[in-house]
């Protein structure tokens, strides 16, 4: 299950990674909280750190302008004893996962489509870095390999509430 916990070890942290509405922010939450860590969501690092809103940046700069920015962002940080909430085009820069994955493992929240498509409604002005008029499918066909690539654990949430995924992933964990 798990391809690199030896390194993780060394330097725990918890990494999600995932399609936007796999559930990184929500579950991320549920698990720093169940295991008494602090929790950072990179979208809101991103923010704070940009002094903008991810909108403003993808308006700015383009998708290419903010996933660099993300990718300085990620590399800029030492995230050990954290759960960290990665936004879900953070596998485009294999920089930035070689460091997270030096971090701890990568759990990936492995969503069918069918329902992330249920859950992000708004997909068109949800602040996807993308280029315009690639569809939700697209995108997902597009990262799957990517976030396969790098999960060190997947965890399967297809039909699983809230409260099943966060079980799930603290026994992928244990
Ligand atoms: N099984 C589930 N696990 C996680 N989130 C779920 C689940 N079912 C529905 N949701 C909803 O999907 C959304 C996930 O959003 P979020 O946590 O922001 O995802 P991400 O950070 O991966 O983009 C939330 O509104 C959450 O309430
Ligand atoms: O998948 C994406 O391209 C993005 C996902 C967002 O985060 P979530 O995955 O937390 O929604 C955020 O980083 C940004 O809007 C780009
Ligand atoms: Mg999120």
């Amino acid at each position: 299950m798990s391809k690199n916990m030896g390194e993780a070890n060394k330097c725990p942290a918890i990494i999600l990674i995932g399609m936007p509405g796999a559930g990184k922010s929500t579950i991320g939450a549920g698990l720093a909280n169940a295991r008494g860590l602090p929790l950072v969501d990179t979208d809101r690092l991103i923010e704070q750190e940009a002094g903008h809103t991810l909108q403003a940046l993808l308006d700015e700069r383009g998708y290419l302008g903010l996933r660099k920015r993300e990718e300085q962002v990620l590399l800029a940080h030492n995230f050990t004893g954290q759960v960290v909430a990665t936004g879900g085009s953070a596998v485009y820069s294999a920089l930035a996962m070689r460091h997270l994955k030096a971090c701890g493992p990568c759990v990936f929240l492995d969503i069918p489509l069918a329902e992330i498509e249920q859950r992000v409604q708004n997909f068109n002005d949800r602040g996807i870095a993308g280029p315009v008029g690639q569809t939700l499918a697209q995108v997902y066909a597009e990262r799957l390999p990517l976030y396969q690539r790098y999960a060190d654990i997947v965890v399967n949430g297809s039909g699983l509430s809230e409260a099943e995924l966060l079980k799930a992933v603290q026994a992928s964990l244990s």
